[in-house]
């Protein structure tokens, strides 16, 4: 089932139209990956999706019924990507403000926080100031004032900036952690490694408009272009085939593309008619990296501050 669902979201600013009719769906437990060059639109998304923004026009669907931001706010973790706490109170403290915030119990904040801050390692943190903290250890604690509550649907806006490999470790566990029990998980990145890592399913956004819409594992399927790792046990003289081109080659290792009417095994075919034997012989799905520069990388994102607004 269907947590949220954008319906035709349309939100326009004075010369520009940010969000440009979109629509999708996302599933109840699953972790979405919102992805999109710069000045895509996907903060102007995030905001209407947490009520900081009205659209324009179109629906959002939130829970099985109309969105409504005064009563969906506790349902809601939102991490955005400037990050907000306040500098000169103490940590503990703080944790216990936002949490009643997010209508938890005084005795009930208490008891998520000390547990938050013990699977995370900060429990000596409680009497320091946020501004003594580093950037790692900032992002650590606003991330648990996003979770703590266990909210329906989460939205983190580059959650990892800032960590370092054990830190942006524990996090991604806890991520996997809450969707197991039920959450949602809205993940905004330009990291596009951390998205095939994490990401069940992903929408990309390009001036104002959807583009790519899918699991990971099926737009890696749509855009492979029939490329094979071979790796040999002797190294060859010569490789040439009408069945396939060579890419690359190093030490008896080959990347190969099969000609259009071909398939893999006459590629097999041609190493077996010459009695060489293979040693292992792999597909190659694209990067998201290459998929995001491919779709992307012709429009000129940049170009679009000129872009007029028309009815
Ligand atoms: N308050 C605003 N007034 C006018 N235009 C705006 C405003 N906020 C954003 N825009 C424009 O709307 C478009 C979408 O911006 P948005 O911040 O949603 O992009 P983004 O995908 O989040 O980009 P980034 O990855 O850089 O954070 C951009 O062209 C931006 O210039």
């Amino acid at each position: 089932m269907a947590l949220l669902e954008l319906q035709n979201l349309k939100k326009y600013y004075a010369t520009q139209k940010a969000v440009d009719d979109i629509s999708f769906k996302i599933e109840e437990g699953s972790i979405f990956g919102l992805l999109g060059p710069n000045g895509a639109g996907k903060t102007t998304l995030l905001r209407m999706i947490t009520g900081i923004f009205y659209p324009d026009e179109g629906n959002i669907i939130f829970d099985g019924g109309k969105f409504n931001p005064i009563e969906d706010v506790q349902k809601i973790g939102y991490m955005p990507e400037e990050r907000g706490l306040y500098k000169k109170m103490k940590i503990g403290e703080q944790a216990l403000y936002l949490a009643q915030l997010k209508g938890l119990s005084r005795a009930d904040a208490m008891e998520k926080i000390k547990s938050w801050f013990k699977k995370l390692e900060m429990e000596s943190w409680w009497n320091k100031k946020v501004e003594d903290l580093s950037k790692g250890m900032s992002q650590k604690l606003q991330f648990v004032t996003t979770v703590m509550h266990e909210p329906r649907l989460i939205i983190l806006d580059e959650p990892f900036s800032g960590l370092d490999p054990l830190n942006a470790s524990l996090i991604k566990d806890e991520i996997y952690g809450l969707a197991k029990r039920g959450s949602t998980v809205i993940f905004s990145t330009h990291r596009m490694g951390e998205v095939e890592e994490i990401c069940d399913h992903i929408v990309l956004v390009n001036l104002g408009k959807k583009i790519l819409d899918n699991t990971v594992q099926q737009i890696k399927q749509d855009f492979k272009e029939n490329k094979f790792n071979i790796k040999l046990q002797e190294v060859a003289a010569t490789v040439s085939s009408g069945a396939f081109e060579v890419l690359n080659e190093a030490a008896g290792n080959y990347t190969v593309k099969i000609k259009e009417g071909f398939k893999s095994n006459d590629v097999l075919k041609y190493f077996i008619d010459q009695q060489i034997n293979v040693e292992s012989f792999n597909e190659v799905l694209p990067s998201l990296n290459e998929i995001f520069i491919k779709l992307v990388a012709d429009t000129h994102a940049v170009t679009r501050s000129f872009q007029k607004v028309s009815a």
